[in-house]
């Protein structure tokens, strides 16, 4: 399927039927069609793909399909959901039974190399199958014990006489299992994850220092982006446990935290990776969730008014919410560029002190990494490439082909806390209650996700009841953006912070039973890798064209909302109305005195001739507040009622 060839099925037919064999190489190849062709699948509803056998294979309908690559993943995407739930519950009943996801998929052993593909019908084909096959994940949750602080060290000196015994260690049978001694009961409670990470002596054989903790949780997620998986970190934990020394630490040093570390080993892949005639375009963003409103951290200027300014949440129709006007700071050269950036950021985070923490963070940040590979074509194999593929690419001389493109949030969550602990008032206590109420969301969404996961593995008994139940993402800006992370298409690790002192044993165990509950959580993972080729100006003038799209939509969606609260609107006053009539015609006395008052009156005549609803749309004297303004129907039954709706929702935009 050539370029004309779509043209000419796009222009014949409102809906492209073609053999799915040939569909991924021929969609894949229209990356630079022709622009009336383009326009035209891009304003595309219905779009078929018919299988070999010509029995409908998928129907992908009205959909936007913004380019070309996205067509084919829309495509595929729709032909893998129909799996999706089975591949998740297999996954948890797995689980359940203590076996290896992996033998269920096998595609995550036999995931393809991060080479692209060379061209060719089954190649391309092969590539973008590998690409949208969804794969289970659950997300990974590490436990950090941190040392007591001397605030701590204190307290218990005062309570047990010089004694400074914790109540949070790591099994010695079992690495994985972390043991919670309760003072009270003498109870040992034990729970069970992916890595405990004990940092409370620094003698210790076992203690886990930065670079340790960074190993185990960091690296293997910069695998996974650099092999085109979306990741997310997040850290979580009450006030002063240690998340931020964990994510950030200190800028250099042995004490650099996860975030340095990883920072520093991309770069390093980075140039491995230009070595061998591909690039690796890094961009970064940076911005703090602070009492539910959005700041971005890399917004330089010297005026701090314009650096706090509040920036709106967007929902993107395929890449889910984004944060609009944000800085994203493109191709980023080195580390040390990478962290003069992050150290903007972090002096332009919220923190404050507070009775246990002398620099607590009063926001949660979230540092996003885009990750794009991409590969120079030189003329020769781009000649071939064009031979092999049929394709008309650009004529530019620098063509470059995106393998991979992953995104990386890094977050550090505010922690939870006690406003008798903390000691806080006023501007503190006011951050301290929205830190504490988007981490409630965040625990509630948590335990939706779980009890999802319950229910689809029969655990609990009212599962058809819970199944469907509402995740209820946007309560808070926090779990808005980490919709994805939960639930949703990344690899995600939560590292829980706790602290090992009797006093915050309450906090501890409210930790780990979230940090329990959101091990059980299964994401279900795409590859983001793409085999698109055209020339670098294609590559900005798409995805600006995505940029643009995205934001029509959004705003489509806000006037759609804004409708359908005017509409409730007029029901109710509608009703209300009818409801007076009603009284007006049952005692006409008792409403003869107030009716005429209090109840807006309408006296104007409508019929559905054009001068009179422009007379509506355009009133004479528009200052006068719309309920004050005096609209009567002439017309009876149906239609007036019809009319009245449509035409005051004219009148109320006016
Ligand atoms: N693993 C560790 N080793 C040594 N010191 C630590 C460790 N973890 C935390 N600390 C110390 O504990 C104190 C509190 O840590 P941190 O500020 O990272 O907590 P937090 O969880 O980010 O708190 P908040 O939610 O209030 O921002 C700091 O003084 C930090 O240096």
């Amino acid at each position: 399927l050539t370029p004309q060839d779509s043209k000419r099925r796009f222009s014949a037919t409102p809906t492209l039927s073609t053999n799915v064999d040939d569909a991924a190489y021929a969609v894949h190849n229209c990356a630079d069609p022709p622009s009336d062709s383009y326009e035209g699948h891009r304003r595309w509803n219905n779009l078929s793909v018919v299988s070999p056998s010509s029995d409908l294979l998928t129907v992908a309908s009205s959909r936007r399909f913004s380019s070309t690559p996205d067509v084919l993943a829309d495509l595929r995407g729709a032909d893998c959901c129909q799996d999706e739930e089975d591949d998740r519950r297999q996954v948890i009943q797995q689980r359940r039974r203590g076996g290896s996801i992996r033998s269920l998929f096998p595609h995550l052993d036999s995931r393809p190399d991060d080479t692209p593909s060379p061209s060719g019908t089954s190649a391309a084909a092969a590539a973008v199958s590998s690409e949208l096959s969804p794969s289970a994940a659950g997300v990974k949750v590490a436990v950090r014990i941190r040392p007591l602080v001397e605030r701590e060290l204190q307290t218990l000196a005062s309570a047990t006489a010089g004694s400074n015994s914790t109540v949070v260690s790591v099994s010695s049978d079992d690495p994985k299992t972390l043991l919670v001694h309760q003072p009270s009961t003498a109870n040992i409670l034990s729970f069970c994850f992916d890595h405990c990470l004990d940092s409370t002596n620094p003698k210790s054989e076992t203690y886990a220092d930065q670079n340790s903790v960074y190993e185990k949780v960091g690296l293997p997620l910069l695998d996974k982006c650099l092999a085109g998986y979306n990741c997310c970190l997040f850290a979580y934990g009450m006030t002063s446990s240690g998340k931020t020394h964990t994510v950030m630490g200190a800028p250099v040093g042995d004490d650099r935290g996860l975030l340095p570390r990883f920072l520093q080993d991309l770069f390093q892949g980075k140039e491995i990776i230009e070595d061998q005639c591909e690039q690796l375009q890094v961009d970064i963003s940076y911005y703090e969730i602070y009492n539910e409103r959005i700041h971005d951290l890399l917004a330089a200027s010297h005026d701090k008014s314009l650096r706090k300014v509040s920036l709106k949440v967007r929902e993107h129709p395929t890449k889910g919410p984004f944060v609009e006007g944000l800085s994203v700071y493109s191709n980023v050269r080195t580390y040390a560029d990478v962290m003069t950036w992050l150290a903007l950021g972090n002096k332009q985070r919220a923190t404050a002190s507070t009775d246990v923490n002398q620099v607590s963070s009063r926001s949660h940040t979230v540092c996003t990494l885009g990750l794009k590979k991409l590969r120079i074509v030189d003329d020769e194999n781009k000649e071939q490439q064009q031979q092999q593929t049929a394709t008309n690419t650009s004529s530019s001389a620098s063509s470059v082909q995106l393998c991979i493109s992953s995104r990386v949030n890094i977050v550090d969550l505010a922690g939870s806390e006690r406003q008798s602990v903390a000691g806080t008032t006023g501007d503190r206590l006011r951050e301290g209650s929205n830190i504490n109420r988007s981490l409630l969301t965040l625990g509630k969404v948590i335990s939706l996700l779980s009890e999802r996961v319950a229910n689809e593995a029969g655990v609990n008994s009212s599962a058809k009841k819970s199944n469907n139940q509402h995740i209820p993402y946007r309560e808070s800006m926090l779990t808005w953006l980490l919709r994805d992370s939960l639930g949703g298409n990344s690899q995600t690790v939560m590292i829980a912070t706790v602290s090992p002192a009797p006093q915050h044993i309450d906090e501890t165990l409210s930790t780990l039973r979230y940090a329990t509950k959101a091990r059980s959580i299964v994401n279900l993972v795409r590859l983001c890798k793409r085999n698109w080729s055209g020339s670098s100006e294609a590559a900005v003038a798409l995805a600006q064209d995505n940029a643009r799209q995205a934001l029509e939509i959004s705003d489509l969606r806000d006037q759609l909302q804004a409708c359908k609260r005017q509409a409730e609107e007029l029901e109710n006053w509608k009703l209300a109305r009818l409801q007076a009539e009603a009284v007006k015609e049952n005692c006409p006395a008792a409403s003869s005195d107030t009716g005429s008052q209090t109840t807006p009156k309408l006296s104007a005549t409508i019929s559905t001739s054009p001068p009179v609803s422009a007379a509506v749309v355009n009133p004479a004297a528009p200052s006068t507040p719309l309920r004050h303004r005096q609209l009567s129907i002439v017309d009876g039954g149906c239609t007036a009622s019809a009319n009245l709706r449509r035409l005051s929702s004219t009148a109320a935009a006016g």
